[in-house]
């Protein structure tokens, strides 16, 4: 506290609620009281989820190895059945199943059979969700000394290597074999973030879009399907641009886009868009060198012209754990970037020369949030 913060009645009020929640006798009898056991109950339970998330990440996991959903895909198996697909004797099936169960990814059928919950069945729909769960094995990895990672903020992790360029000093070199994991994923996991943002900020008043940081291509791709007249420049790393090309190329998009290759740092932008989108790309990087990208991205542009930025973001209401937590945490563990809230991005665009900055809503702002920002 410094010596010029006042307490607020809603500090007090927090204060004395932590004090008294401290108190074992208050306690037990909050437990035992009828109107605040519901409560009582509830926080319990969220307390548990805090301390046993991991295990549940664990039997998610497994699930997506031994492939226990997709046995039930197109009705319900039995134990046996089960057993016999996944390669798991009985007992160990059936242990996973309970597992499972317990957290709503299946559900009992009559005859002792098992099918799919909703989050099973969202889970399967979903190849986006099932490669990040495999990825986050190394994330998994880093975590497993979270204190180490957050007194040394600059040793290699399994995550920094997996990004190549997150600690690259000269990305622009990376070989094909270094960006394809990567690139792979991120087309995976675009599908749901590119209905997002174009939902939110359709681009059928522009006619050409330079997606920065733009991957294999995906997002572009999506823009060009949804927009008839656009053109769409993809600007990523050399070896990237080229798995765009082929993309873009394969989906019958030939005469509508071209890719750039180089590095958004040092090279310049071509100078041919009227919008540019910056697709989960600033959270990727440190303060200093998302400030020189938005420079960068700024002089690519005439006044009057249009940035979309689209990533999760810190404070996000009812989704402060994606952002703060989980985005926290995994870019600690990549050793680049953070979250941003809101207005951090709206001071960072202000400083580099955007202005006229609005925000339109996206259904999951869990997944991401969009700022529209004017070239001033
Ligand atoms: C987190 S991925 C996002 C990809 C895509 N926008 C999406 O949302 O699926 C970050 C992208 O930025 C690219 N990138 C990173 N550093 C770069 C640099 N210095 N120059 C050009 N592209 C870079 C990466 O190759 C990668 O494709």
């Amino acid at each position: 506290m410094t010596d010029t913060a006042r307490d607020t009645f809603g500090d007090r009020f927090r204060d004395w609620r932590a004090r008294l929640l401290q108190k074992p006798a208050f306690i037990r009898w909050a437990t035992r009281f009828p109107l605040t056991r519901p409560l009582s109950r509830q926080k319990t339970r969220q307390l548990f989820d805090l301390v046993a998330g991991f295990v549940y990440t664990q039997i998610v996991t497994t699930c997506v190895r031994v492939k226990l959903l997709d046995q039930m895909a197109d009705g319900p198996a039995t134990l046996a059945d089960l057993s016999r697909a996944i390669g798991l004797d009985e007992d160990a099936t059936l242990r996973l199943v309970r597992g499972a169960q317990a957290l709503e990814l299946i559900s009992p059928r009559s005859g002792g059979r098992y099918g799919l919950d909703e989050l099973g069945a969202a889970l399967l729909a979903n190849p986006g969700v099932i490669a990040m769960i495999e990825h986050h094995q190394l994330l998994y990895e880093d975590l497993r000394d979270p204190l180490a990672l957050l007194k040394d903020q600059k040793s290699p992790t399994a995550l920094s290597r997996y990004w190549a360029y997150a600690q690259s000093g000269a990305p622009n070199g990376l070989e094909a074999d270094a960006v394809g994991d990567y690139s792979a994923l991120m087309a995976a996991s675009q599908g749901f973030i590119s209905d997002e943002v174009l939902d939110a900020y359709p681009l059928a008043r522009h006619q050409r879009l330079m997606d920065v940081g733009g991957g294999e291509g995906r997002f572009a791709q999506a823009a060009l399907e949804r927009t008839p007249g656009l053109h769409a420049t993809v600007f990523d790393l050399p070896a990237v641009a080229d798995r765009a090309r082929h993309r873009l190329g394969s989906a019958g998009l030939a005469g509508r886009f071209e890719t750039a290759g180089g590095d958004f740092f040092s090279d310049t932008l071509p100078q041919s868009a009227d919008v540019i989108s910056l697709v989960r790309i600033l959270h990727d990087h440190d303060d200093d060198k998302a400030l020189q990208l938005l420079h960068q991205v700024r002089a690519a542009l005439d006044v009057g012209q249009t940035l979309l930025v689209a990533e999760p973001m810190a404070g996000t209401s009812g989704a402060q754990k994606a952002g703060d937590a989980y985005f926290g945490f995994y870019l600690l563990a990549m050793r680049s970037g953070r979250p941003r809230t809101e207005q951090e991005l709206r001071d960072f665009l202000q400083q580099t020369g955007f202005g006229r900055i609005h925000s339109p809503r996206t259904s999951s702002p869990l997944l991401t949030r969009v700022l529209i920002a004017l070239a001033v």
